[in-house]
């Protein structure tokens, strides 16, 4: 049996151990998970991967806030992480304590990691958004500090066209108002301002996963489907793509939003757009919270210029479950709560079981191969790189992974470290101002590693270096 050590990175800023076997056997696992993905499948048959490991899979620390899926859980838990999860988010200062103890953080849409935050996760090496969002993390940040994160961009998106769909219909009867009448004890039985939706016109602003997944909803129940975009896209069925946020407005019936959280997108639908919308429309907002004016939305209302509204998110939502939905948290919560025909939810709009578990599954699966094997296919701050894995037969192997900045003249000096071993394989891309270099070594020696390790670390242009074997 080979002998083995721990390797404490000599950088001090990130606490990376790793610990060096000759034995191939010594380093094989049994597979990522028991579910086969996509990508698994394109790096190279299961069987004949050799699984990387950076270190004792033990030693890696995940926190998992806000009630990640049990299948992302059970993913890393199989890996032999250490895997603490909370049901809820954390308020910046316990986060800031927590984070920086751990390696891998995964999140949804609650937890801010802000630069303030990101500045104290000396060990961290990826973030995981188990949701479809990102704009709750700093991306730039991490990015320039070698942190790289993952989100699940579409596992959700049907869930959210779904629940629009309901809200359509739900406004255009006025079942929200019926239905708590009821619950109060009044029969109420009308048919005045209560409405098919067949023939009536959908404006969906934002034509992405969401957008156009409702746009074929909408169409199946008989609603003709204008949409605005800031990018020239296919029209799915029969919809219409408008020129201008403006022309959608003066066309739709119902009006429903499916932007990103944008310095462009904020209060994007303010006072001069509820002056455009038809009289006696309705505004549905699943997308961000501050893309709509909620002031601007109550006096709307009031003036019974826009006939109904549904709000799935707002600009301040509680980090847990229970009573915060006040004026605490938004000045103006009460007045929302006192209007007629307004659906107001907890942000579920991809709270469904099958999304649930399927962002697990993708995301946690995301996580594992860049731990175990460097992978960044699907980050969405740094440059996506694949490199397919060892073998088996491939003994005395080392993954070297070096995210640098991209400035001149660092593969030259990158390479002259490496000339003096066998490269298999190498890859490198840059994103922004960031560089992310894969390079396969063969028959390498255990001084060898800390050698190569020490020496690129040692590089002004250096990130991150890891080391996998
Ligand atoms: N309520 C929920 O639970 C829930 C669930 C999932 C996603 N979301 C939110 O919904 C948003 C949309 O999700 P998606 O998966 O469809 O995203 P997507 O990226 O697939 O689509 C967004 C679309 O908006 C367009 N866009 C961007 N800026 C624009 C602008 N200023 N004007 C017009 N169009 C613009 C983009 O070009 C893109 O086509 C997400 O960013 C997320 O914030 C909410
Ligand atoms: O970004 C998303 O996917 C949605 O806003 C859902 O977020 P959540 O996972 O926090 O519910």
């Amino acid at each position: 049996m080979a002998t083995a050590r721990d390797i404490a990175h000599p950088s001090g800023d990130r606490a990376v151990s790793y610990s060096i076997d000759n034995s191939p056997v010594a380093t094989f696992h049994s597979p990522l998970s028991g579910r086969n993905s996509f990508m698994d499948n394109v790096i190279l048959s299961k069987a004949a991967q050799k699984q990387l490991k950076p270190f004792n899979t033990e030693d890696i620390k995940i926190l998992l806030l806000e009630n990640v899926n049990q299948t992302g859980k059970d993913i890393l838990t199989r890996q032999g992480y250490q895997v603490e999860a909370l049901k809820t988010s954390l308020p910046e200062a316990q986060l800031i304590e927590k984070i920086r103890d751990v390696h891998v953080i995964g999140i949804r849409s609650k937890t801010k990691l802000t630069d303030k935050v990101l500045r104290e996760a000396k060990n961290l090496l990826v973030v995981g958004c188990f949701c479809i969002g990102t704009n709750q993390v700093d991306l730039d940040y991490a990015a320039k500090h070698g942190i790289a994160v993952f989100n699940s961009p579409f596992a959700n998106s049907r869930s959210v066209a779904e629940l629009v769909i309901a809200e359509i219909i739900t406004l255009a009867r006025q079942l929200g108002d019926r239905s708590n009448e009821m619950h109060r004890g009044t029969w109420n039985k009308v048919s005045a301002k209560c409405w098919e939706i067949r023939g009536k016109t959908l404006g969906i602003v934002g034509y992405g996963h969401i957008g156009s997944q409702l746009s074929v909803l909408a169409e199946a129940m008989g609603m003709s489907v204008v949409y605005y975009d800031i990018l020239t896209l296919m029209a799915i069925g029969s919809a219409k793509q408008v020129p201008t946020l403006d022309q959608l407005l003066e066309e739709a019936d119902f009006v429903s939003l499916h932007v990103p959280e944008t310095p462009e997108t904020k209060a994007m639908i303010s006072n001069k757009q509820f002056e455009q919308m038809k009289t006696g429309s309705y505004l549905i907002n699943a997308s961000r919270g501050t893309v709509v004016d909620i002031p601007a939305l109550i006096k709307a209302m009031r003036a019974n210029k826009i006939a109904g509204a549904a709000l799935d998110v707002y600009p301040n939502e509680p980090a847990a479950n229970g009573d915060y939905f006040n004026a605490n948290l938004n000045t103006w919560g009460e007045d929302l709560r006192g209007l007629n025909n307004i659906i107001l939810t907890p942000h579920i709009g991809g709270s469904t079981e099958e999304a649930q578990r399927a962002i697990g599954v993708e995301v946690a699966e995301a996580l594992v191969r860049y731990i175990n094997q460097g992978i960044t296919f699907g980050s969405v701050n740094l440059p996506e790189i694949t490199l397919r894995s060892l073998t088996l037969d491939e003994a005395n192997h080392a993954r070297i992974i070096y995210i640098h900045r991209n400035v001149p003249g660092v593969l030259r000096k990158v390479n002259e470290i490496l000339a003096e071993h066998n490269v298999d394989k190498q890859i490198t891309d840059s994103k922004g101002g960031i560089a992310y270099l894969m390079a396969d070594i063969s028959g390498i020696k255990t001084e060898d590693i800390k050698d190569i390790h020490d020496r690129l670390d040692s590089l002004t242009s250096r990130i991150l270096t890891r080391v996998l074997y």
